[in-house]
């Protein structure tokens, strides 16, 4: 794969780069809740500025359907990227400054699309705005979508200092990783992550399970979840991965019911036998995040993706911040990987330098620690 610095090498003044960034941050209606996203693309951006390039920034930002969707926008993006440069940030469309941060691409059904050639003929739209693709979206890497896999065939190819960084330090996860090999998954991608499930049983020594990810093993283990966050048609699939995984598998056994998803809703704590028909879980108990803290203490080697409830809320955050904890306390190397997980570790004020790596990608970093090959990085190679 052919790095920034060759790029730099080469000499970028007056060239037009393409940047494909994943600029997926969270977001409070039009205020953004985590810039780190933002902030991890700005060495390979200012490197591309130092060299004289003018540059065309692609991102997505959720999943809007194909189509403009106002909830979407990448604007306050735009406006938080300029801040953090020092300096002014087209938006939508190229103008007088040097940066042009384009909006939201999943507002084009090429982007995602499953047809090839409609990948194609948007990934040629973008690649008109490039001379040269840089790649260093990280968290879209496992995404085989126009902007991260299709584009790169079209124009020469880089990897930014974000991707770099990312695949070298993750690589220590796989492989020769020290034992106990300890993941952690939660969060509410969950049909996503099941998939990853299997190919992480056979790798680790324990999985312990919890956020939105653990409802429907509860369901698998025969328990009722209420109106909680629930992947019906993969109750089976969890069953089986509960058998094979015997107990390495470790679940929840209290959660935090809810009547209402707000930060002012009645909360009990239920063991997992008793969530009540209309209760929400949206937070692991005090009982679980014990025994996931003692599952934890004696590991040389922790990846966490997935916050263990709805951090969001304060009265849903102490399962997300007990592992947290629990994780800067493990005497190895740590990871902690995902646009929401690591905005829960800043959020809840847990000290960065508490783990080994924080890591932009989730799912990127799940299935990378699974060894597949990820179409974004394929594509770089080819
Ligand atoms: N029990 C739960 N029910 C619903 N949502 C949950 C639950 N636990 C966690 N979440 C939500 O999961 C989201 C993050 O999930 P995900 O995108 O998979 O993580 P990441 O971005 O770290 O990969 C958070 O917004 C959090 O509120
Ligand atoms: O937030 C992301 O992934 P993550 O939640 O697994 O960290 C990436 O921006 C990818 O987004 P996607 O899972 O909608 O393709």
């Amino acid at each position: 794969m052919k790095t920034l610095d060759d790029l730099l090498s080469e000499g970028v003044a007056g060239r037009r780069v393409l940047l494909r960034a994943d600029l997926n941050v969270p977001l409070d209606g039009e205020k953004i809740t985590d810039d780190g996203r933002i902030r991890a693309v700005l060495p390979t951006l200012n490197a591309l500025l130092e060299g004289g390039a003018t540059v065309t920034v692609v991102s997505h930002l959720g999943r809007p359907k194909g189509a403009p969707d106002p909830k979407y926008t990448l604007a306050p993006v735009a406006a938080r990227l300029s801040e953090l440069l020092g300096g002014p940030v087209n938006f939508g469309a190229a103008g007088d400054a040097k940066v042009t941060l384009l909006e939201n691409l999943r507002f084009n059904p090429g982007e995602t699309s499953k047809d090839e050639g409609e990948r194609k003929a948007f990934a040629q739209e973008l690649a008109a705005h490039g001379d040269v693709y840089v790649d260093d979206a990280f968290g879209a890497v496992h995404r085989k979508h126009a902007s991260v896999y299709d584009v790169a065939a079209l124009l020469p190819h880089y990897t930014g200092y974000l991707v770099a960084r990312e695949l070298e330090v993750l690589s220590k996860l796989t492989g020769e990783a020290e034992r106990p090999y300890v993941v952690v998954l939660g969060g509410s991608k969950v049909s996503d992550k099941l998939a990853v499930i299997e190919a992480l049983l056979p790798k680790v020594d324990k999985l312990l399970i919890g956020g939105g990810m653990c409802f429907t093993f509860l369901k698998a283990q025969g328990y009722e979840v209420g109106k909680s966050l629930l992947q019906d048609e993969m109750v089976d699939t969890c069953k089986d991965l509960l058998q094979r995984g015997g107990d390495k598998i470790v679940l929840p056994t209290d959660v935090l019911s809810a009547d209402k998803f707000a930060a002012d809703a009645a909360v009990q704590t239920v063991g997992v036998d008793a969530i009540p028909a209309d209760g929400l879980g949206l937070d692991i108990g005090p009982e679980s995040v014990a025994a996931f803290a003692a599952a934890l203490e004696s590991a040389k080697t922790v990846f966490w993706n997935g916050p263990m409830g709805v951090f969001e809320l304060a009265p849903f955050a102490a399962g997300t911040r007990g592992v947290a904890e629990a994780i800067t306390k493990v005497d190895g190397f740590t990871v902690v990987g995902g646009g929401d997980s690591a905005a829960a570790v800043r959020a809840l004020g847990i000290p960065e330098d508490g783990f080994s790596h924080i890591s932009t990608g989730g799912g990127a970093s799940l299935e990378f620690l699974e060894g597949k090959a990820l179409p974004g990085i394929v594509a770089l190679e080819g």
